[in-house]
């Protein structure tokens, strides 16, 4: 599958949640099963330096990070909404395109030199990814990049990561549409 017959496997719905947001809607791309797992193989292929564990978010992160997780061999750290761990946990507040929350993981999931890729389905101001790179470095933990289906390098998000030594990867950009 080419990187544009990807691209067309997610739809756009205009003005969700809220009037001019542009949503980029990875559930078309999840219904295929060779986009799936194409997108899955080319996201795990970027990974040279195997990390210890893959970060994922809450919650269509979850989808993106147990894939590179299963491919890659490594262990897979929920990062979450507040309120849903069961355990101690350590938390950060975010804004992100449409709103503001709060992440949450568990305080002893990562172990002190940790090396932790974060992943997410979509990188957009990369309020999200920041607040979960917080998380894991309050942790101890060391990140070692991010990873995305999709990036909207309009909102900036790419460049917020690279300032705080992040390098971002994705699959596909949605740029000044
Ligand atoms: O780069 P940002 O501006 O922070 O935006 C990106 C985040 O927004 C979406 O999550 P959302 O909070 O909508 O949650 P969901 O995965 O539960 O739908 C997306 O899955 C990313 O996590
Ligand atoms: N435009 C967008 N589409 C889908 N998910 C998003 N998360 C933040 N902004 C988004």
């Amino acid at each position: 599958m080419t990187p544009d017959q990807l691209r067309a496997l997610v739809r756009t719905i205009p003005d969700h949640p809220k009037p001019g947001i542009m949503f980029r809607d990875v559930t078309t791309l999840l219904l295929d099963p060779e986009g799936l797992a194409a997108a899955a193989d080319a996201l795990a292929a970027t990974v040279t330096d195997k990390p210890d564990l893959i970060a994922a978010i809450d919650a269509r992160g979850f989808i993106v990070g147990t894939a590179l997780a299963l491919r890659l061999g490594c262990g897979l750290l929920l990062v979450r909404k507040d309120g849903k761990l069961p355990g101690e946990t350590i938390a950060e507040d975010y804004a992100l395109e449409y709103g503001t929350d709060r992440l949450a993981m568990h305080v002893d999931a990562c172990t002190p030199g940790a090396r932790v890729l974060i992943t997410d389905d979509l990188l957009a101001t990369g309020g999200t990814a920041l607040a979960a790179a917080r998380l894991i470095r309050r942790a101890g933990g060391l990140v070692t990049g991010a990873r995305f289906f999709i990036d909207l390098p309009d909102l900036g998000g790419g460049a917020k990561l690279r300032a705080e030594g992040i390098e971002p990867i994705s699959l596909m950009d949605f740029a000044g549409d």
